[in-house]
């Protein structure tokens, strides 16, 4: 079977072929990437991170992808079925969970995660839980996506993490309601199979579907508390809203946008520049160290799918002693194919929107050349796909099922 409730009894929560096959590589959905299973030890004082076992994401090739459960995409916890201890919402939160040894709360310790009350057996002969028994939340992700890889963080829950997780995927409407997503007739594929985890740890997975996903369901067995959950992986938009909009940010994130390298990360990186909205602080936008040589820095993007661009924002909002002093823009249309410049090199005005109208130009992708260094907050490409952009948009997601 692959429908069932939230609420359903883990063993026969998830269809194994779901799990194991339907477009999963090498016949499995997912691969641990960590091998973290145990409690840490208590508390001792001092830095709380000082014994947190990490996951090297980097290391596994994934470093730069989005976080498709970003609250800055428009991401939520929707639902969960017990949240005792601490919030659901915090899962979402930005940024390392944070513990202060001395806070405590009227229902206990206050914990940055989500964190569910200890379950109990079912009377005083079985005062276990029984090995079904989970808590779930209902994820809905910022925008629709292929999941590459799931970071299960149990930071500070070291002696209340749960015993194991799964993760389950569907594609649903993005604005399905908690009782929509709990139709038992929606089919879900599981993405994570029940694994053991360690307290507090970076437990993470790499994920093998090449599907379309929009929700997630997170269990915790039995209970316990986890503090974050990062859903790596690429926007995959809805060809049909972007054909409705016509003119869109070709290289926004929410788009299908993707930043394929840059020169520099060490302050804020360059995945900012293709965020929603205004910055709001320095590190929302992107920022290189200061350079001592005669070099330039520089991002390169791939966009949404073949577009021809007409109107291109650079905004160094809050970038002011450190904005870049110049800047270029460069296309091309297709991996192979030679750079064209699109925008001549400009000054550059600290803390402005600066926008350009541009002879129209077929491209996949585009490159920010900024002189010497610095940062700009964001860069936005207005424009609108070519018909043969739009026919491989529509035939990649129908791939995506
Ligand atoms: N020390 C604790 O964190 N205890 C309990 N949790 C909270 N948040 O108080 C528990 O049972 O896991």
């Amino acid at each position: 079977m692959t429908s069932t409730s939230a609420g359903a009894a883990v063993g026969a929560h998830a269809d194994a072929s779901a799990g194991g096959g339907a477009g999963a590589e090498g016949g499995k959905a997912c691969t641990p990437l960590t091998s973290y299973t145990g409690d840490a030890l208590p508390y001792a004082g001092g830095n709380p991170f000082a014994d947190y076992r990490r996951a090297d994401l980097t290391r596994a090739g994934l470093g730069s992808l989005a976080d498709l459960a970003d609250r800055r995409l428009g991401a939520g916890v929707v639902v969960a079925n017990d949240e005792f201890f601490a919030e659901r919402e915090n899962l979402l939160v930005r940024g390392p969970a944070v513990f202060d040894p001395e806070r405590f709360g009227h229902k206990g310790k206050i914990m940055d995660g989500w964190e569910t009350r200890r379950r109990r057996g079912a009377s005083a002969d079985v005062p276990h839980p029984d090995p079904a028994d989970h808590d779930w939340a209902l994820i809905r992700l910022g925008a629709p996506g292929v999941i590459r890889a799931i970071v299960v963080d149990t930071a500070h829950f070291r002696g209340n993490y749960p015993q194991a997780v799964s993760v389950e995927a569907v594609a649903a409407a993005p604005s399905a309601s908690p009782d929509e997503l709990l139709d038992p007739e929606l089919r879900w594929t599981e993405v994570i199979t029940r694994s053991a985890v360690g307290g507090h740890a970076e437990n993470a997975f790499a994920v093998h579907l090449e599907r379309r996903f929009t929700h997630l369901r997170l269990r915790q067995h039995p209970d316990g508390g986890i503090a974050r959950l990062r859903v790596l992986g690429e926007v995959a938009p809805d060809p049909e809203w972007l054909a409705g909009l016509g003119t869109f940010d070709l290289v926004a994130l929410e788009n299908g946008g993707v930043v394929e390298d840059a020169s520099d990360r060490f302050y804020s990186p360059p995945e900012h520049t293709i965020l929603p909205g205004r910055s709001q602080k320095m590190d929302d936008g992107w920022e290189t160290r200061r350079r001592r040589d005669t070099g330039h820095d520089w991002i390169s993007y791939r966009l949404a799918e073949q577009g021809e661009i007409r109107a291109v924002e650079i905004d160094t909002g809050y970038l002011k002693g450190n904005a870049a002093g110049w800047a270029e823009l460069w296309v091309r249309d297709g991996e192979a194919a030679e750079w064209i410049r699109l925008l001549d090199r400009t000054r550059l005005q600290p803390d402005t929107v600066h926008r350009f109208l541009v002879e129209p130009q077929a491209a996949t992708h585009a490159r920010v050349d900024i002189f010497p260094d610095g940062g700009i907050a964001r860069l936005r490409l207005h424009g609108s796909l070519t018909a043969q952009g739009t026919d491989r948009l529509v035939r990649r997601t129908a791939a995506l099922g």
